[in-house]
C-alpha cells in the first residue's frame, strides 16, 4: 500500500451572505510520499485552503467536496473519531498564524507534550525528554528553560518553531506546513530550512509546504503546485519549474521575487464568488487572446509536467 496523498475533484466553498466563495476548485493532485510538495501562489489563492482540507480543519460553514485518498481511506468519509486518530498522529498540520494555535495558560513543554501523552500513553517524564529533545532540534539554545515558559514570554520566530516541535513530536508520516518560515530571521530561516530537509532524508516524514518563500520552496521541493484562484495552474518538478516556468502567471510570481525584477504581477485576483468564463488569469495575462476570454483551458501535460494555458494546447 503505497502513502501518497490523492486528491481527487476537490471543491471546498464557503456560503456567504452575498454568494458562494469558490475557494478551492475542481483540484486533482498525488503529493508523494518521500517527497516535499509545495503549494505556491499569490496571497487568496487557496493554499490554506487546500491544505486544511485534507485533515478536514477549513472553516465550520466550508463545504468539501471530492476524495481525499490515504491508504485506501477517503478522508473526508472519516467520522471526527477517526479523523482525530490521524490529526497530529499520522498526519501533522502546522497553521500558518502561531499565535492563535497555543493555550496561554499552557507551558511550552506541556504543549509539545500534549500529543505524545494523549495519543501514546508516554509518560510524563519521558514526555518531558522528549519535549527537551524537540526543542533542541528546532534551534533552542536553552530547551530546558524554554520548557517550563509560557508562550506570552517567547518572541513569534521562537513561538514558530515551537509550533514545529509540536507537530513533529508524535513522528508523522506527513507534514502539513503553512508558511513554517513566515517571520523568521534570515540564519533561523536556514535551520528551520535544514530542519524540514533532515525530517524527509532522516525521519522519512513526507512534506506539503505551503510558502510565499520561493526561494525556499526552490531549494526544499521536489515538485511544486501552482495556486491561482483556487485551481492548479501549474505543476512540476522545482527544478524544471523554477528553471522554466510555463504559465505566465508562474513566470509572473517568479519575476516578483525581491532577487529578480521585483516586478509586481499587475491586476488584481478575481472574486472568488462570480468567477468570469474563460481563463482566470486572462485579465491580467500580457499573452491573452480571444480563446482565453471565452473558454477555460484544461490542465494539459506537457512533457511530464501539468499546465492550464491555451499556450500548450
Ligand atoms: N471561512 C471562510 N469564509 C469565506 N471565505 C473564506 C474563508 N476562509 C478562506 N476564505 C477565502 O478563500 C480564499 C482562499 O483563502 P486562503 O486562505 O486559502 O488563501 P492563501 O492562498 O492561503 O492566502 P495567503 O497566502 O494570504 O495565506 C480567499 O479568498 C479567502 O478569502
Ligand atoms: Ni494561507
Amino acid at each position: 500500500m503505497d502513502k501518497h496523498i490523492y486528491l481527487e475533484n476537490i471543491t471546498v466553498a464557503f456560503p456567504a451572505k452575498a454568494g458562494t466563495v469558490q475557494a478551492v476548485n475542481q483540484v486533482d493532485a498525488v503529493f508523494n510520499s518521500g517527497e516535499i510538495t509545495g503549494i505556491i501562489g499569490e496571497t487568496g489563492s487557496g493554499k490554506s485552503v487546500l491544505g486544511r482540507s485534507v485533515l478536514r480543519l477549513t472553516a465550520a460553514n466550508s463545504r468539501i467536496t471530492g476524495r481525499i485518498i490515504y491508504k485506501n481511506a477517503d478522508l473526508l468519509q472519516l467520522s471526527e473519531a477517526e479523523l482525530n486518530q490521524i490529526r497530529g498522529k499520522t498526519i501533522a498540520f502546522i497553521p500558518q498564524n502561531p499565535d492563535t494555535a497555543f493555550d496561554p495558560t499552557m507551558t511550552i513543554g506541556q504543549q509539545i507534550m500534549e500529543g505524545p501523552v494523549y495519543h501514546k500513553k508516554t509518560p510524563q517524564a519521558a514526555a518531558k525528554l522528549l519535549a527537551i529533545r524537540q526543542l533542541q532540534r528546532y534551534a533552542f539554545p536553552e530547551p530546558h528553560k524554554i520548557v517550563n515558559s509560557y508562550p506570552f514570554q517567547l518572541s513569534g520566530g521562537m513561538r514558530q518553531r515551537t509550533l514545529c516541535a509540536m507537530s513533529t513530536a508524535l513522528s508523522p508520516e506527513w507534514l502539513i506546513a503553512d508558511e513554517p518560515t513566515k517571520g523568521l530571521d534570515a540564519m533561523i530561516r536556514r535551520q528551520v530550512c535544514q530542519l524540514f530537509f533532515d525530517l524527509k532524508e532522516n525521519m522519512q516524514v513526507s512534506i506539503i509546504m505551503i510558502t510565499h518563500d520561493l526561494r525556499l520552496a526552490q531549494k526544499l521541493c521536489d515538485t511544486i503546485i501552482v495556486l491561482y484562484a483556487g485551481t492548479i495552474f501549474e505543476q512540476g518538478t522545482a527544478g524544471e519549474l523554477f528553471q522554466t516556468p510555463l504559465h505566465p502567471y508562474t513566470g509572473g510570481l517568479l519575476n516578483a521575487q525581491p532577487h529578480k525584477s521585483l516586478l509586481p504581477l499587475p491586476g488584481m485576483p478575481p472574486s472568488l464568488i462570480d468567477l468570469p468564463p474563460g481563463c482566470k488569469f486572462q485579465p491580467r495575462c500580457p499573452e491573452q487572446t480571444e480563446l482565453c476570454r471565452l473558454q477555460e483551458p484544461a490542465l494539459q501535460a506537457v512533457n511530464g509536467r501539468r499546465v492550464r494555458c491555451w499556450k500548450y494546447a
